[in-house]
């Protein structure tokens, strides 16, 4: 799902009335009645009550016609309309469609003291897509007798005072959300860092937006939901052999790291690869034929290192990094097997102290395959990239990073973002912070390549191994809860994910 910006979401919203042959009320209708759906699939909405905060747009419009529909539902209705002498025409429609049903609102300004229905849910519907300046400080009173309510507060499209797609200043007064639904594309702010203080969750809500005016939009970003996993399907044929299924090496270990090429070997098999060899120093060896009795082992002539690559020619994916270390020696049989292997036609994902490796001697990154996939969490990304002042900072100087070496990264994180050589850039909408336990990342990179070995190419590996990944660590979650999920388990609800995600 491509993540717009609010002029690209304009421009939509208008194709989409002319094709659809509908007006602007009637789309601000469909927002409000998708937020009623919401909430009524939530709560008996009639048994609730909800103070509305509007504004003077079509943010405000939402808020309003919400507000008319919750009370023909019977709900008890509070609603405030800032006081203002411009309101957009569809807010001025539904201001009238509440006065001809004698639905009662009251006006504020800035020095209002809001009287919010206690225990009432807050409808944050001040500013949408459509702040084009930050809200000046004489809005501050307002948008803190939001946050320091002991309310609910629901957020319309986006937490009144945050920024689409740009940085806001710490100073600026915004709308600290519960829960903000958002209108058929998530915003860039919604997914980045900074703004978690403002949304702790989001949800998507379709509007029916004209999804090919959407796809015309040029945008590098997007968004990877639910939504898009059916088209990752893949059935075994019957008349396969695990050959069919890829020949993968894993690369890695060290004395007291064996557990993590161990992590990413078993990951390799569970997401569905064909055969699993693993290269580790000799210190590995009866504890892999032990746990993995499925992979097959070489061993390193060091005991706690690796210090020689081993022949790659019969292997189609190479895992380089778990566990590895990044000791002299490894680091020149690194440069070795870069050098004089021809890559070209092997898919390699490098992670952990391989990237470490990388950051060292930069100049081994001209030697990688195109396409070679890299999954650095953000200390690693920093020592491969150097550092960013922020979120925004950091997409573009990724984006240029990969599209200058044509290589892919998965740049973990709590929302971790995969990177295309052609500088796309995809957010990831599974996972959950129980998945921030040792391991976790070792497991991602055995499932990106139990991936990559298959069906699937570089993007496709990478951009669904990572919602994989987070999918198995929420259906672990449902059953463990986050506290106690590691690694191991990640990898044991890989069928689970699967099973539920393909049935
Ligand atoms: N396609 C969709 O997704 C659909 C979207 N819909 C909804 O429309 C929303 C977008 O509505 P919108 O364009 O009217 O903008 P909105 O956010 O209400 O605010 C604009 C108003 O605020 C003002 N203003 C701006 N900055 C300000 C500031 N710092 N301080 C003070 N004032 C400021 C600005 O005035 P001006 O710049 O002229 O001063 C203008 O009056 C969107 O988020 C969604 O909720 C649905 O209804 C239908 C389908
Ligand atoms: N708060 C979080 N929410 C969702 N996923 C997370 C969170 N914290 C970490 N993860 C995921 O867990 C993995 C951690 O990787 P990494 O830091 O490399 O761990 P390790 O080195 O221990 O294997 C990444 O895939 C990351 O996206
Ligand atoms: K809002």
């Amino acid at each position: 799902m491509k993540i717009l910006s609010p002029e690209q979401l304009k421009r939509v919203e208008t194709q989409t009335i002319t094709i659809q042959d509908i007006e602007l009320i009637n789309l601000m209708e469909r927002a409000a009645n998708a937020i009623l759906n919401w909430l009524k699939s939530k709560i008996d909405v009639s048994k609730n009550s909800f103070t509305i905060i509007c504004g003077v747009g079509n943010n405000g419009g939402d808020g309003l016609a919400l507000g008319r529909l919750l009370w023909e539902e019977k709900a008890n209705v509070k609603i405030y309309l800032q006081k203002n002498n411009s309101y957009s025409l569809d807010n001025l429609t539904n201001q009238k469609r509440l006065k001809d049903l004698k639905i009662p609102f009251e006006y504020y300004d800035e020095t209002t003291k809001l009287e919010i229905i206690p225990n009432s849910i807050l409808i944050d519907a001040i500013f949408g897509y459509g702040l084009n300046r930050p809200i000046g400080d004489e809005w501050k009173p307002i948008i803190d007798q939001i946050n320091q309510s002991p309310n609910t507060v629901i957020s319309v499209d986006v937490p009144s005072g945050l920024f689409c797609d740009q940085l806001n200043s710490e100073k600026d007064p915004i709308v600290e959300s519960e829960v903000t639904l958002t209108f058929q594309t998530p915003k860039l702010s919604l997914l980045i860092p900074e703004n978690q203080q403002y949304v702790n969750e989001f949800e998507i809500l379709d509007i029916s937006l004209d999804l090919e005016s959407i796809e015309k939009e040029d945008s590098q970003l997007g968004y990877f939901s639910m939504n898009y996993v059916p088209q990752f399907y893949f059935k075994r044929p019957k008349f396969s052999h695990k050959y069919d299924y890829g020949n993968v090496l894993v690369i890695g270990g060290s004395y007291g790291k064996i557990g993590a090429s161990l992590l990413a070997a078993k990951a390799v098999f569970k997401s569905g690869a064909g055969l699993v060899t693993m290269y580790v120093p000799k210190c590995g060896y009866s504890v892999i034929q032990t746990a993995l009795p499925e992979a097959m082992v070489q061993t390193d002539f060091s005991d706690e290192m690796i210090t020689k690559f081993p022949n790659v020619e019969r292997y189609d994916t190479i895992v380089i990094g778990p566990g590895m270390g990044t000791d002299e020696k490894t680091y020149r049989a690194f440069e070795e097997f870069l050098s004089e292997n021809d890559l070209s036609d092997k898919k390699l994902i490098i992670d952990a102290d391989g990237i470490n490796l990388l950051s060292n001697h930069p100049n081994l990154l001209e030697k990688l395959p195109k396409e070679t996939i890299l999954t650095p969490h953000d200390k690693e990304l920093e020592r491969l990239i150097g550092s960013w002042e922020n979120s925004y900072d950091k997409i573009e100087k990724i984006q240029s990073f990969v599209q200058s070496h044509e290589l892919v990264i998965v740049a973990k994180g709590f929302i971790t973002q995969t990177f295309l050589a052609n500088g796309e850039a995809y957010f990831n909408s599974s996972g959950n912070p129980g998945m921030a336990t040792a391991g976790s990342g070792d497991v991602l990179a055995g499932i990106i390549a139990g991936l990559y070995a298959k069906q699937y190419n570089a993007s496709e590996a990478a951009i669904f191994g990572v919602f994989l990944h987070g999918f198995s660590g929420d259906v672990a979650s449902q059953q463990l809860g986050e506290e106690s999920i590691m690694a191991t388990d990640l990898i044991n609800y890989i069928p689970v994910a699967f099973k539920t995600l393909f049935g």
